[in-house]
């Protein structure tokens, strides 16, 4: 059903809405955040003791100039941001903690942040799928994706992948992902740009309606025409971090005169002359826009100015709220995720692989790249396996085996991994599922397909290069490369978490190549200088290496063939001793490279949480 103009009370909430839920206010009381610069250690005051309550039923609106901390504000209250917060952040008088706010606050911000290989439509059943609870059926499910496309006017692009949707359209879905669960609280940072008039006010009048039935709903707002202003019941303004008004829009104007803040503020003629063309078009606009931008737009040091804001910080708490246990009023039967861990897992599958199975791009190329380094290797070291005289030359294709392994997969997770890790936060922040379940379905996901590239390569070139064909030898030399292969994407998902795809790309750079001096190969043990054997010892491409020399050459392996007179390697003991293996210990380099896989596991894991739980 299309929205009417004009006509908010025809948009159809009645199904979007699930109970109906008691009058309650969200306040904030002496708010303060700060940054500290690294360069000068200097330290910023960017939100200056702020206080405030937003009650449910009416729509706050936040405005002030650019670079007022509005962002910052609402940044602070979703929780986002927690470093250099001071403040209390209370539902109903009663303070509320972190895990708390989590539950109740739902955030959209400015960047979007989409799932590329799904259209408009999917990204919200999937968004439905995570937040709405089963006990909803599908069918209900149905009708709140349909009604907010056509509530957000993405009806005509529904089938249109998100990469291909206009700024607009991608702002308004992802509006629109949040809308699905009617969250308690909702802050949205500037929800109307991008928008033409007639979208700006159709959300603006729907998210009017779900604050009508109960719930907090704040918005940065620019620019609102008049319609729109009409929309707003409360004003929150801001001026360089400090509170100017807080109050119902009709009053902002009056409270502004009593401190001789009338319109217009400034007297420059030219600028008096636009005013007036202004107000003549549209007096309201004029009035609420105008005067507010330009009250907050006044030097810090105007008296006037300071004076309001005195009064603004001395007059915080006006509202005396009811003293009601949160957990009662709030969180008697409100769970944190609407579905259980098995269940986020399996439609996080259900999500990726559709994804993997639309946008194949990258998991093509991975293989295809495979095929290309394994068809080279395999021309390069034909025949070698079992030759004697070119043993040098075969074990340097269990090295390359294990670069290839090593570049394909750190990679293919450094480039693709930072677009996803950021959508995970957002979607982590805002309670769709939890980081347990991300995980694990990243894990399910990535095994297999590390098994195919990682297999591709192997078979292609244990075959043409005539290594024994013995299931032993097979078996033992596969599972090094999927254990060294594991490790990389780990260490690849690891930089993608904590680092953009440029920097990932030059570290991984930077630590493969050193790695490959402390792989064994190039400088054997034997040879290590003092400085460089620790590091040997700790060398994941090292255990990787020797565990692929045992492989091949290790558990008794007969003397290999010998096409001249005479091959010194002929006896694979003189071999091992050479290359400083002579007391080869399979298990020892599985168990070396098992403890690295789970110090990345666990590393990769508390880059995301850490990610998650930071600003
Ligand atoms: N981490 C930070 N380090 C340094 N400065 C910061 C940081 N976060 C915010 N700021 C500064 O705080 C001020 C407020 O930023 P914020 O994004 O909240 O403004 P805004 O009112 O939302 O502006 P706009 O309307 O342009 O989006 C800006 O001057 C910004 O540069």
């Amino acid at each position: 059903m299309m929205l009417a103009i004009g006509d908010p009370g025809s948009i159809p909430m009645e199904s979007l809405e699930s109970t109906s839920v008691r009058e309650f206010e969200l306040s904030f009381r002496n708010v303060s955040y700060g940054v500290k610069h690294k360069r000068d250690r200097t330290h910023s005051v960017i939100l200056k003791n702020l206080s405030g309550s937003f009650r449910s039923g009416r729509l706050v609106g936040i405005m002030g100039p650019s670079g007022a901390g509005k962002s910052t504000l609402l940044n602070v209250l979703s929780g986002f941001k927690k470093n250099n917060v001071t403040g209390q952040l209370m539902v109903d008088g009663q303070r509320l903690s972190e895990r708390r706010s989590r539950k109740v606050i739902s955030y959209t911000q400015q960047e979007v942040c989409l799932w590329s290989a799904l259209t408009v439509e999917e990204s919200l059943r999937y968004a439905a799928e995570f937040k709405l609870p089963r006990t909803i059926d599908p069918q209900q499910k149905d009708v709140r994706v349909r009604e907010l496309l056509h509530v957000l006017g993405l009806a005509s692009c529904a089938d249109t992948l998100t990469s291909s949707v206009s700024g607009g359209q991608a702002k308004r879905l992802s509006i629109g992902l949040e809308l699905l669960s009617d969250p308690k609280v909702m802050l949205l940072d500037e929800p109307t740009s991008g928008l033409d008039t007639v979208a700006a006010y159709q959300v603006l009048a729907h998210v009017k309606q779900l604050a009508a039935r109960g719930r907090v709903i704040a918005c940065v707002i620019h620019q609102p025409n008049s319609q729109q202003l009409l929309l707003i019941d409360d004003l929150y303004v801001l001026a360089k971090g400090r509170r100017i008004y807080s109050g119902p829009t009709g009053e902002m104007v009056t409270q502004f005169a009593r401190f001789g803040l009338e319109c217009p503020v400034s007297h420059n003629p030219a600028d008096y002359g636009m005013h007036q063309t202004l107000y003549a078009i549209e007096p309201s606009r004029y009035i609420f826009y105008f005067t507010a931008l330009e009250v907050a737009s006044l030097d810090q040091e105007d008296e006037r100015l300071k004076r309001l804001m005195l009064e603004e910080e001395k007059d915080i708490f006006d509202y005396n709220p009811p003293k009601l246990m949160v957990e009662k009023s709030f969180d008697g039967s409100y769970q944190r995720y609407a579905l259980s861990t098995l269940q986020q897992l399996g439609v996080l599958l259900q999500r990726t692989a559709r994804c993997t199975l639309r946008d194949s791009y990258q998991f093509k190329a991975r293989i295809l790249i495979n095929i290309a380094i394994a068809l080279i290797t395999s021309v390069a070291f034909y025949n070698t396996g079992n030759n004697a005289d070119r043993i040098l030359a075969n074990t340097a294709v269990l090295i390359i085996n294990l670069y290839a392994i090593f570049f394909t997969s750190i990679v293919s997770a450094v480039l693709v991994y930072p677009r996803e890790s950021a959508c995970f936060v957002l979607e982590s922040k805002n309670n769709w599922y939890s980081l347990r379940a991300y995980y694990l379905a990243k894990i399910v996901v990535e095994l297999p397909t590390l098994i195919l590239s990682s297999s591709v390569f192997f078979l292609i070139v244990y075959y043409f290069t005539a290594q024994p064909f013995e299931w032993l030898r097979i078996g033992t030399f596969a599972l090094v490369c999927l254990m060294f292969g594991w490790i990389s994407q780990m260490l690849g998902l690891l930089l993608g978490s904590v680092m953009s795809v440029q920097n990932s790309v030059f570290v991984s750079i930077l630590i493969m190549v050193p790695a490959s001096l402390f792989s064994g190969f190039f400088v054997p043990l034997r040879d290590a200088s003092v400085l460089l054997k620790p590091l040997l010892y700790v060398s994941f491409v090292r255990y990787a290496f020797e565990g692929a020399v045992h492989a091949i050459y290790g558990f008794d392996r007969a003397d290999l063939e010998c096409p001249e007179v005479f091959c010194y390697f002929r006896q694979l003991k003189r071999f091992l001793e050479f290359v400083s293996m002579p007391d080869l210990a399979y298990r020892y380099d599985l168990l070396a490279l098992l403890g690295w896989i789970v110090l990345l596991m666990g590393a990769v894991y508390f880059s995301l949480r850490r990610r998650i739980k930071q600003d």
